[in-house]
């Protein structure tokens, strides 16, 4: 967590419009001490490394699916099978690097990850397991650190179900998205391979593989043209602040969030898919903020890692009614933005919750900018967020 020194408290409370109270939940957030007070001594570098990667491994198969796909028929893309070969073999190759690079812990292992292996078990998907069990073997055996014996297609199913823990408060849990922004994914657009470390409830360690962002900022041009080198691995670790590098191995350089204080030059991120969040009531909050730049729609949590070295100012994310965010969603990209110095709360100002098990209950929504725009940004929320319940009501 990025620690908020005295002057940056200042700085917050000038910048809070004056005649507003600051609200309690958004105090607690700017004001509270490190969360992951008692865990924050250890160093997790080794889980850190793994994390790297387990996620750079997975990219690469997801990368080698993604271009079949594209280069495919338009029949078999309208076939749904590539994106789940892509998945399970995603979430098998981080379940079996994590679990070897660390054969003590094997009693204790503990990952909660979006895929189970129960549609792969039925007889009718004994051609897809094959399928998912050869890129798993070639893509380990691309990495030449890596000597592996070839995995069976049991071993497979084994490691996808390793994905199968309810997390919680206590202990160290893994937390797995093995391809998150599926529709980009198919679209040929982003997505993200996203995968955290929770300490005791805590988030303390996040990576996030984005096979296809630009290295350089999305902010500045068009995140579609072929121009721009592509490939960004972020990793952040509580205390550390956060990093990006190149996946393909380049060092790694430190990012932090926009300065921006001025909502009149911020832009904002939302999902591509008007089904994810409420484009209207994103738009409805950035004119009340005084945004003047259209949203940048991209997909997954490429946003996080965007937003983390500064591309944007602010991230808005309501899902519709009756949607129920899931951890995997947002552990990883949490991390990553507030150690470049972010703040991640819910849409009443509250810090997330990733100690309850695999969902994420909160408030409405979720919202993510830097330390001196969340108090405008929260204000521009709650009036936004009652004036559609009266126009509803
Ligand atoms: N109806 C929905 N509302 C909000 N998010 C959804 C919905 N359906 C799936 N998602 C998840 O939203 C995330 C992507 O959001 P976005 O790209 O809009 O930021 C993904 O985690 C996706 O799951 P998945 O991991 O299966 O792709
Ligand atoms: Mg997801
Ligand atoms: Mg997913
Ligand atoms: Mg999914």
């Amino acid at each position: 967590m990025a620690s908020i020194s005295s002057g940056s408290l200042t700085r917050v409370l000038y910048s809070y419009p004056c005649k507003a109270k600051i609200p309690k939940p958004l105090y607690s957030l700017l004001f509270k001490k490190s969360p992951v007070v008692g865990v924050a001594s250890m160093s997790y570098d080794k889980e850190l490394a793994a994390a790297k990667k387990a996620a750079s491994l997975a990219a690469r198969l997801c990368q080698k699916v993604q271009k079949a796909l594209l280069q495919s028929d338009v029949q078999s893309k309208s076939d749904k099978s590539p994106v789940t070969v892509a998945d399970y073999g995603s979430q098998a190759i981080v379940s079996f690097v994590l679990e070897r690079e660390f054969p003590s812990d094997s009693e204790s292992f503990s990952l909660v990850a979006e895929e189970d292996s129960g549609d792969l078990r039925k007889e009718d998907a004994q051609e897809t397991l094959e399928r998912i069990t050869k890129l798993v073997n070639d893509t380990l055996s691309s990495d030449e650190t890596y000597s592996v014996s070839p995995l069976s297609a049991n071993d497979v199913l084994a490691a996808i179900d390793s994905g199968k823990s309810e997390g919680g408060s206590h202990g160290r849990h893994w937390v797995l998205d093995p391809i998150d922004g599926t529709k980009g994914f198919v679209r040929g657009d982003q997505y993200a391979i996203a995968l955290a470390l929770l300490d005791e409830g805590k988030v303390v360690l996040g990576v996030l593989a984005c096979p296809n962002l630009p290295l350089s900022s999305i902010g500045s041009h068009d995140q579609h043209s072929s121009q721009y080198k592509v490939g960004c691995l972020f990793s952040a670790k509580v205390g550390a602040g956060t990093d990006m590098q190149s996946l393909d191995g380049s060092p790694p350089i430190k990012v932090h969030v926009s300065a921006i204080e001025d909502p009149e030059e911020a832009s904002f991120f939302e999902s591509f898919e008007a089904a994810h969040s409420m484009h209207d009531l994103s738009s409805s909050i950035a004119k009340k903020l005084g945004v003047k730049a259209p949203p940048v729609r991209i997909d997954s949590q490429a946003k996080y890692g965007a937003l983390s070295r500064g591309d944007g100012a602010i991230y808005l994310r309501f899902p519709h009614k009756g949607y129920r965010e899931k951890i995997w969603d947002h552990a990883a990209g949490y991390i990553v933005v507030t150690e470049a110095g972010g703040v991640v709360a819910d849409a009443a100002g509250n810090a997330l919750d990733f100690s309850r098990g695999r969902y994420l209950d909160l408030d409405t929504g979720i919202i993510v900018t830097n330390l001196k725009l969340m108090p405008s940004l929260l204000k521009a929320v709650t009036e936004s967020l009652n004036e559609k319940a009266s126009s509803s009501s």
